[in-house]
């Protein structure tokens, strides 16, 4: 493990599934367990200290109140509260998202790239199960991945679908009460540490044309998410370091948008965005040497006038959005190799056109793929139940 010279290291963040169990049953379990709960950390400098020492001990976060810190290389993967999916493992940057959308209990959300779900699996805790979460992904083999996850999690108000977000109707009905929109899109991936490393080995012209295309697809997202009639919230995020990616999506949305504004994320929070436009400040950067967790970028988006948005206004954006998504999707799918990463599954090369196309195919598959999984995995949870 690296000292102090060598700079900071990532903790073990755990969040607490409060589907299934508490921030205090938990710390009592580890108490049981022979480890030392230090009280809630009073500053990121605590956490720092704290990391640079193995042992049994762990901390209650200070900016997430489900979230528990331990000692890097703590393995919990054996341990039966995770088994059971009581504890999440989960980086701090990412418990952000859900916490800042904050969606009221019983509200309704959309995930709009939603694997491996993580954070919805988060939003749901938020909403106690009461409500719903729409969850959409392109990836057939992630949403898998997820629909396990969140059955192990205990989630039961999702409503998976295998499906482009930005061919997801903004006027059908079902999503009328649609209140709080996630908008996670594909990235670079760069503020992960691997990826990092990753990226500096890529040309310059291929990463640059790379993050282009990447900008280009994760404005359209949040257009798009801006554009369903009743919502009131948005929060957009990424794990990438990228302006480009960040703040300048984040600007170039507030120009098109002029109905939405940005929301200072987490005031306490220490690291705010780039200064590249006014009102940057309102969003939150996060790395590793700032504020201990990977490298990640949040904005959150509230709409100025409350009550509902014109629909002539909101038909002039879908065009917009429209037309830009069938000049662009094709490329788009290219852009999942970060994240696949990240859950643990194969990825797509970018550029493999076998790959892309496998992709198309079981896109093809669409909700019904989705939901067939879905009600297996129901009847899994009972042989888990059981068991
Ligand atoms: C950063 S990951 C999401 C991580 C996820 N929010 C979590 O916390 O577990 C981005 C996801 O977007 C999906 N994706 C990419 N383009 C999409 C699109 N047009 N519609 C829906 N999902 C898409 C990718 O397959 C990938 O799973």
């Amino acid at each position: 493990m690296g000292g102090v010279a060598d700079g900071p290291v990532l903790p073990r963040y755990v969040r607490v599934n409060t589907l299934k169990t508490s921030v205090n049953e938990v710390t009592s379990y580890f108490k049981r367990q022979g480890y030392t709960y230090l009280g809630k950390a009073r500053s990121i400098e605590e956490i720092v200290e704290f990391a640079q020492r193995p042992g049994k001990r762990f901390l209650q976060d200070l900016h997430i109140p489900d979230l528990l810190v331990f000692p890097p290389d703590t393995d919990f993967h054996k341990d039966s509260l995770y088994t059971a999916g009581h504890l999440i493992l989960q980086d701090k940057a990412s418990c952000l998202p859900a916490l800042l959308l904050s969606p009221p209990i019983g509200a309704h959300v959309i995930d709009a790239c939603a694997a491996p779900g993580n954070k919805t699996s988060h939003l749901a805790a938020r909403l106690q199960n009461k409500g719903k979460v729409f969850a959409f992904d392109l990836d057939t083999k992630r949403l898998a991945t997820m629909s396990t996850l969140l059955l192990r999690a205990g989630v039961i108000c999702q409503e998976l679908a295998n499906q482009d977000f930005l061919s997801v109707n903004p006027d059908d009905p079902k999503y009328q009460k649609v209140s709080h929109i996630l908008v996670d899109p594909s990235c670079s991936g760069s503020g992960m540490p691997d990826r990092m490393r990753m990226l500096s080995e890529e040309a310059g012209s291929e990463t640059s044309e790379r993050l282009q295309a990447l900008s280009a697809f994760q404005g359209r997202a949040l257009s798009h998410a801006l554009s369903f009639s009743s919502v009131q919230t948005v929060v957009y995020s990424t794990c990438s370091v990228h302006q480009q990616e960040n703040e300048d999506v984040v600007k170039n949305i507030l120009e098109q948008h002029t109905d939405f504004r940005l929301v200072k994320a987490l005031p306490s929070w220490p690291i705010r965005g780039m200064n590249t436009f006014p009102g940057s400040e309102s969003c939150l950067r996060a790395s590793l040497t700032e504020t201990l967790t990977n490298g990640f970028f949040v904005a959150l988006f509230e709409r100025k006038d409350k009550g509902s948005r014109s629909s002539v206004a909101c038909e002039e954006q879908r065009n917009v959005n429209r037309a830009d998504t069938a000049a662009e999707r094709p490329e788009q799918r290219d852009f999942n190799t970060a994240d696949t990463a990240a859950a643990g599954t194969q990825s797509s090369k970018p550029g493999d056109k076998s790959n892309m196309m496998q992709v198309t195919l079981k896109r093809k598959a669409s909700m019904t793929n989705v939901r067939s999984t879905t009600k297996k995995s129901r009847k899994k949870k009972h042989k888990i139940k059981d068991s």
